[in-house]
């Protein structure tokens, strides 16, 4: 390939933990990445908050004036500031300007995405975020290209780094939940605010852009049903290790059917208890895993490092190169696919199973008592296991499938039964057959 045209001129928006292994990467090699591209690679400037604090940058590509990085000449933003605003802002100016843009911020696709799809579509140019989503795992790509022909009933995984760290440490060692996420904060994977992680607003905008491409339906994070971690307790963890199970923050995006035919989304981040045996049972550390199950191509399963400044810099890198050949070589990557419309489904309305672990006084008929509070509720009961006896009596039990309303009146209504001391653990269940 000829590779005396003219540079691809980049500008690089924030140099912390993804933006310097990006710039790391980048200097490394420049030669491979011509020939990769058909066109040298210049990094024309580095925006950051605090230029002082950044001596690892050649000091005349620092600036603190990210506005003007972008209304230079530039054919390329590469967005690594996070957060809506002034990314937002930053982005919808390059793009109208005819720049092409790759970014890793989810919580601004999950809020603004169709806004800079539009904007990228007007102008003609890309908007690439594979690091956006599971970080170094090529997932989006097979998402919105490999796997365009096909239809998706499914996708569920692992998707936050951080909180996979801290459920996995506090299983393993018994480590306490502030000193697991300090740790986490201190290996690069947890968000600049660490509650975007624990209260599953991180999980929730990557469920979002994993339902909107699954399903071609725009999906906000807004529509993504969330709940974090921090109400995990050890006593959520010892209860799923007394029945070989383990719990785990999944981010679910279904296509779901009614009786009639009728289609909806449901997009939901919860914590969940799923068996031992389950291959997302051993995704530990700050890994990341995600299945898709398609109509033709069946169930395949994406690993890898979820989040950390070198694995995400790769997505990054591997976006800047096909956003850089694409204007070498003329044409354009795809556009949003927004055609199908489908409602998106309230959880209350959702099918699922609920794990609850009961106190209970040592006397006869509880077991009788709790198993006729969920049969009034119509929900049906697939295991009840009793354990121990007087002040350490206890009740399991783990639903069928039911609406999540119906199955959340039930524990209201079990938890007011005079012969239950306390509701030691209230847990879904994923993962097996129902
Ligand atoms: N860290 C990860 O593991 C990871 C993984 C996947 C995606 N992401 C995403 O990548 C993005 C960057 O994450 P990070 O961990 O590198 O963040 P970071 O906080 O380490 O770095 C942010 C950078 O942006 C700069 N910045 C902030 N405000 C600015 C402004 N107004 N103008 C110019 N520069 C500004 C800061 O100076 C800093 O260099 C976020 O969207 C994040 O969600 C991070
Ligand atoms: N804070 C995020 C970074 C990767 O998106 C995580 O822990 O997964
Ligand atoms: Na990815």
């Amino acid at each position: 390939m000829n590779v005396n045209r003219e540079p691809i001129r980049v500008a690089l928006l924030g140099c912390g933990t993804v933006g310097t292994e990006v710039l790391r990467l980048l200097q490394d090699q420049p030669e491979e990445f011509a020939a990769r591209t058909g066109a040298p690679m210049q990094v024309t400037g580095v925006a950051v908050r605090r230029p002082d604090k950044h001596p690892e940058v050649p000091p005349g590509l620092l600036t603190a004036d990210a506005s003007a990085l972008v209304d230079g000449d530039v054919d390329v933003v590469v967005e690594l500031i996070g957060g809506i605003e002034p990314a937002r802002s930053l982005l919808l100016r390059a793009l109208r300007s005819g720049k092409s843009v790759v970014t890793a911020n989810k919580a601004l696709l999950a809020e603004h995405g169709s806004e800079l799809y539009a904007a990228a579509d007007e102008a003609g140019v890309d908007i690439y975020f594979e690091a956006a989503v599971a970080g170094a795992i090529p997932l989006l790509r097979p998402l919105r290209e490999s796997l365009a022909g096909d239809r998706i009933h499914r996708v569920m995984g692992i998707v936050n780094g951080t909180t996979n760290y801290i459920l996995s440490e506090m299983d393993a060692t018994g480590a306490g939940y502030a000193e697991t996420l300090d740790e986490a904060g201190r290996l690069g994977y947890a968000e600049a605010d660490p509650t975007a992680d624990v209260d599953g607003f991180d999980a929730a905008s990557k469920a979002a852009i994993l339902a909107s491409l699954a399903f071609h339906t725009r999906v906000t994070a807004s529509d993504v049903h969330r709940e974090g971690i921090s109400g995990v307790t050890p006593g959520d963890l010892a209860a799923a290790r007394q029945l070989d199970r383990t719990v785990k923050l999944l981010s679910i995006c279904e296509r779901v059917v009614d009786e009639d035919g009728g289609e909806s989304v449901s997009a939901r981040v919860h914590p969940a208890m799923i068996p031992s045996t389950h291959p997302l049972a051993r995704v530990g550390d700050a890994y990341n895993a995600v299945f898709v199950e398609a109509e033709a191509a069946g169930e395949l399963m994406f690993y890898g490092r979820g989040a950390g400044g070198a694995p995400t810099a790769s997505a990054v890198l591997g976006d800047l190169v096909a956003v850089a050949r694409n204007r070498v070589v003329g044409g354009r990557g795809p556009r949003e696919s927004a055609h199908a419309k489908l409602p998106v489904q309230p959880m209350g309305k959702t099918p699922t199973r609920y794990h609850v672990s009961l106190d209970v006084a040592d006397k006869p008929g509880v077991l009788s008592q709790v198993a006729s509070t969920f049969t009034d509720h119509e929900v049906s009961i697939s295991v009840v296991r009793q354990q121990g006896r007087g002040a350490d009596a206890s009740l399991v039990v783990v639903t069928h499938t039911a609406a999540d309303e119906a199955l959340r009146s039930t524990v209201e209504s079990v938890a007011r039964l005079p012969v239950v001391r306390d509701v030691v653990s209230v847990m879904r269940v994923e993962g097996e057959p129902s």
